[in-house]
């Protein structure tokens, strides 16, 4: 006989029962515990997650009334509000038992009691239970999602430039609309800080905000990814899964990178933007959608406006709004706004005292073109923070490639060599990452595709490297 996957708890103060019970209960589930005091209850709740709890309604001798089943079933729900109890009654007890229900027990056995019925209530009863940690456990994730949408410090747009200005105007307009928003802007000009901000300030801000990179996704992932697939769907695929889709429903869909999206796939996304419905692979459902859409490019808007690269009638459904964010380079006026908030939150994160910008290093940080934009600035000022010394920040503490390739987004890559002397695998990586990023103009994605990465991987190794 093969064990049911379930942990029961058995609370009697009878020593005859709480064996019976053990000894049949093994047979058929994987663990079972038992506990002859009831004040024990608490501290086994807090290091245990039981399916079932099967719960004696009279402790001590000669106790009929079930005055403390009552008691301790209030206390575990108080505990537990989706906790599975199943209380156990002496004979002739059932009035008690139907009352214990409704205080939230889910069933009840009577003594003396029958094998087989025990093991089938207890059976059905952590079927729920699992369904019911399944389901608090999707609820917190759901709820920690939201709170990671909400605005908080990190994810405030610190602008102080006319530019910038058009586009916090453009932002508050838009939100409260169902409008899809097309943003375009150079890699770390803050589009997906924008998204969020359009989702915040939007009705469906109590709801998921998910950003799907699509430029990370691989063809074959595409339709599972945002549209699900059944079990068995295709090789591998071992369990249903949710897309994104589904997963952002009632919330908003950010989808990055857009203007990555080979011809064929944005076919299959065009139709299901006309159509609002999905269908996992795998599956004959059609699943209704309820999903605002925010895209996203760093792709020129007249790579964007040519067919041959981008599909015209998906473009037209996704850009309704379109927001423009200019690269640092256009709007310096920001570069100390920003350069200030930054000190003063990670000088706060490293616990370190808030150190002024001295003239030199203002005037060279604001004549700097910021090739990675602020994404760089704010990665400067990290490592700033965390290794400059002196009593205010200067120039050379804020990695500023001031060989030109920083102030001119076309220079050519310098021919240094990568491996010369110095074979350090730690510099020969980072100079391999820089001279990828000259040679591709610091375009995330195709220097991540040159170096034979993922984006998320570049980004940590810039990260790493403080680049
Ligand atoms: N105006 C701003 N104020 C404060 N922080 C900003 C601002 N703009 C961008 N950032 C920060 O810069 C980093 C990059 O921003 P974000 O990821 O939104 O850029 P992106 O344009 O989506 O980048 P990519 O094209 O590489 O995906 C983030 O850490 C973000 O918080």
């Amino acid at each position: 006989m093969t064990k049911k996957d379930g942990k029961i708890l058995i609370v009697d103060d009878d020593e005859d029962i709480l064996t019976a019970g053990k000894l049949l209960l093994r047979r058929h589930f994987k663990q079972v515990m038992t506990c002859n005091k009831p004040e024990f209850i608490p501290e086994l709740l807090s290091s245990h997650q039981f399916d079932a709890i099967l719960l004696d309604m009279n402790f001590g001798p000669g106790e009929s009334t079930g005055e403390q089943g009552f008691i301790w079933l209030g206390k575990i729900l108080e505990i537990d509000p989706s906790a599975v109890i199943v209380m156990i009654t002496a004979h002739g007890g059932v009035n008690i038992a139907v009352e214990a229900m409704k205080l939230g027990a889910t069933d009840f056995i009577a003594k003396p009691w029958q094998n087989e019925k025990v093991v089938a209530t207890l059976s059905a009863c952590v079927k729920l239970g699992k369904t019911r940690v399944e389901a608090k456990s999707l609820k917190q994730k759901n709820e920690a999602l939201i709170a990671a949408s909400l605005p908080s410090q990190h994810n405030m747009i610190i602008s102080s430039s006319g530019p910038m200005n058009d586009v916090l105007t453009l932002i508050s307009r838009t939100a409260p609309t169902e409008a899809n928003v097309f943003i375009l802007g150079e890699n770390g000009t803050g589009k997906e800080l924008a998204a969020r901000a359009i989702h915040t300030a939007s009705l469906r801000r109590n709801n998921v905000f998910m950003s799907v990179d699509l430029g990370s996704l691989s063809e074959s992932l595409f339709e599972s990814e945002l549209f699900g697939h059944k079990k068995g769907a295709f090789t591998g695929a071992r369990e249903d899964r949710t897309g994104r889709f589904q997963a952002a429903s009632g919330g908003t869909l950010f989808l990055d990178e857009i203007g990555n999206l080979p011809k064929h796939l944005q076919a299959k996304l065009l139709t299901v933007l006309e159509q609002r419905t999905i269908t996992p692979l795998g599956s004959n459902d059609v699943i209704p959608i309820d999903v605002r859409i925010i895209t996203a490019t760093n792709i020129p808007k007249t790579s964007i406006m040519n067919e041959d690269h981008f599909r015209q009638d998906l473009l037209f459904r996704l850009n309704t709004v379109e927001i423009n964010l200019p690269p640092l380079r256009e709007r310096r006026e920001d570069i100390l706004a920003i350069a200030e908030h930054y000190i003063a939150h990670y000088s706060k994160k490293y616990q370190k005292a808030i150190k002024p910008l001295s003239q030199a290093a203002i005037e060279a940080m604001t004549n700097y073109d910021w090739p990675g934009n602020v994404r760089a600035l704010r990665h400067a000022i990290e490592r700033a923070i965390i290794l400059a010394e002196g009593e205010s920040f200067q120039p050379q503490d804020f990695s500023m490639d001031t060989s030109g390739e920083g102030e001119t987004k076309t220079a050519q890559p310098k021919s240094t060599p990568l491996v010369d002397d110095d074979l350090n695998l730690e510099r020969i990586e980072k100079k391999a990452i820089e001279v990828a990023l000259r040679k591709n103009q610091y375009n995330i994605s195709h220097t991540a595709k040159e170096l034979g990465l993922t984006r998320a991987a570049l980004y940590r190794r810039m990260e790493k490297h403080g680049l």
